[in-house]
């Protein structure tokens, strides 16, 4: 019974009698004849594996080949004429791009194992590539012990209504945090005003905060709602408040105290109800003991405390945040972009990201745009590779490891049964024990 399908782009027809002389158990070939028309068939969808044949030196560019293979999520074998393999016709970088290369003439036993082992890879990768979950709570990627820590603070921080003080380095999650315990507490239906103290000039934060009447100043042509008015029944999110120039520091302790706002150029006290959430990269403490913040305003703030750890104190966190960022991004990447790496991950594990989360979401933005590869080397974060100089391995090697792999994979979902696991990769049980000896696979 033919229940695999495969798709053979042959342009002149000359491997397709041969292909089918050979009665591959378990598959069933469309032929098309053009990249095209392979494009159509794809774009329909029930091929697992596709065969190109090259049976000439100039059959296919090597770029229209990479752009077919990157858009599909199949594996591709490279089906190669007489000789065109020792003559080096067809460039390693062009044969790089496939599973798995046979020439002609076509050994049966070793192509039905090739086909069984990339249907058995695309199996296997496309359960693996759902999208991640999260596997954090509150929107955050992260289940290190500082993050699961940090989720039961926030557990506490939820279920109350007074201020937080959230501190932590630039880029690590601040605003993140607050935007979860807006969204998770009874304020969930008001607004979320975020104001970054930092980058706003001195002069106008008060009229910023308060707001004003029209006339209360020259250009003050009509009347303006501050952000704690506009926060009314929500959360207003003092970004930087470290930053805070002093003399409005007395006014929003004012606020804090009081509950109760006067717009500028207005008499009109105005009660608000509002829950502020104050973030600092700074050490407020020690701001307050060099005199730049008041004591009583960071009291009345740092009621609750919460510190997001920096990304190099949560390293096991940051696959899966790659992960979670290029899924995110998956609209807008280089199409041939699959993922990343082994040496890229390893590499983001061990670097120190100084600019924490943040940082991470550029570089792999900014390197799922402009790669050129199929998987994201550490050059293309911009990185330099942990592994120092690091040798291409050989096809036979990568063959070997991939090998081993679906093999592994598939004997231990078949919990070691010879047979069924032969059954599986579409090859005969003494095939199986000859690869399984021959790449060390410890049964
Ligand atoms: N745990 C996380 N999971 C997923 N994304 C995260 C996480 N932490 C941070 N991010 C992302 O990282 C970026 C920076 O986060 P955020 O703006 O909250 O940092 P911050 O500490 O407030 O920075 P700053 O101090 O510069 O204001 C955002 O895109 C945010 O969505």
């Amino acid at each position: 019974m033919s229940s695999r399908k495969g798709l053979v782009v042959d342009r002149g027809g000359a491997l397709c009698a041969e292909l089918h002389a050979l009665e591959l158990q378990d598959w069933d070939f469309q032929v098309v004849p053009s990249l095209d028309a392979a494009r159509r068939t794809l774009a329909a969808g029930s091929a697992s594996v596709g065969l190109v044949v090259f049976d000439s030196v100039s059959s296919w560019l090597e770029r229209e080949i990479e752009a077919l293979i990157a858009h599909h999520d199949i594996e591709w074998i490279a089906l190669l004429g007489q000789g065109l393999l020792r003559s080096g016709a067809v460039p390693a970088s062009t044969l790089r791009l496939f599973h798995d290369f046979h020439s002609m003439p076509l050994d049966r036993e070793r192509l039905q194992f090739s086909l069984g082992h990339a249907y058995g890879k695309v199996q296997f990768c496309s359960r693996e590539s759902e999208p991640p979950q999260v596997g954090g709570r509150y929107g955050m990627t992260g289940t290190s012990p500082k993050m699961l820590q940090l989720y039961r603070q926030l557990d506490k921080v939820v279920a109350v209504d007074a201020p937080v003080l959230i501190g932590g380095e630039s880029g690590s999650g601040k605003e993140l945090v607050a935007h979860a315990i807006h969204q998770h507490s009874a304020r969930a239906h008001g607004p979320f005003i975020a104001m970054n103290c930092g980058a706003i000039a001195p002069s106008l934060i008060h009229s910023e905060l308060f707001g004003y009447e029209r006339g209360a100043f020259t250009g003050a042509t009509q009347r303006k709602v501050g952000n704690i008015e506009a926060a009314s029944g929500g959360v207003l999110f003092l970004d930087e408040i470290g930053d805070l120039p002093l003399d409005l520091q007395a006014s929003l302790l004012r606020f804090l105290q009081e509950k109760m706002i006067t717009r500028v150029g207005s008499t009109e006290r105005v009660k608000v109800n509002v829950r502020v959430i104050a973030a600092t990269h700074v050490d407020l403490a020690r701001a307050v003991a060099d005199g730049r913040f008041r004591q009583d305003l960071y009291y009345r703030l740092n009621v609750l405390h919460l510190h997001v750890p920096p990304l190099r104190e949560r390293r096991e966190d940051i696959p899966r945040l790659a992960e979670a960022v290029f899924a995110d991004n998956r609209h807008q990447k280089s199409s041939q972009v699959k993922g990343f790496s082994s040496e890229a991950v390893r590499t983001m594990v061990d670097y120190p990201w100084p600019g924490n989360v943040r940082e991470l979401v550029n570089r792999v933005q900014q390197a799922m745009i402009m790669s050129e590869h199929k998987f994201i080397t550490a050059a293309d974060l911009g990185l330099p590779s942990a592994e120092g100089e690091v040798v291409a391995p050989t096809l036979e090697e990568l063959r070997a490891s991939v090998e081993r792999e679906v093999i592994e994979t598939s004997l231990r979902k078949y919990r070691n049964n010879v047979s069924e696991t032969a059954r599986q990769l579409g090859i005969s049980r003494v095939t199986l024990y000859r690869m399984i000896d021959r790449l060390k696979i410890i049964l």
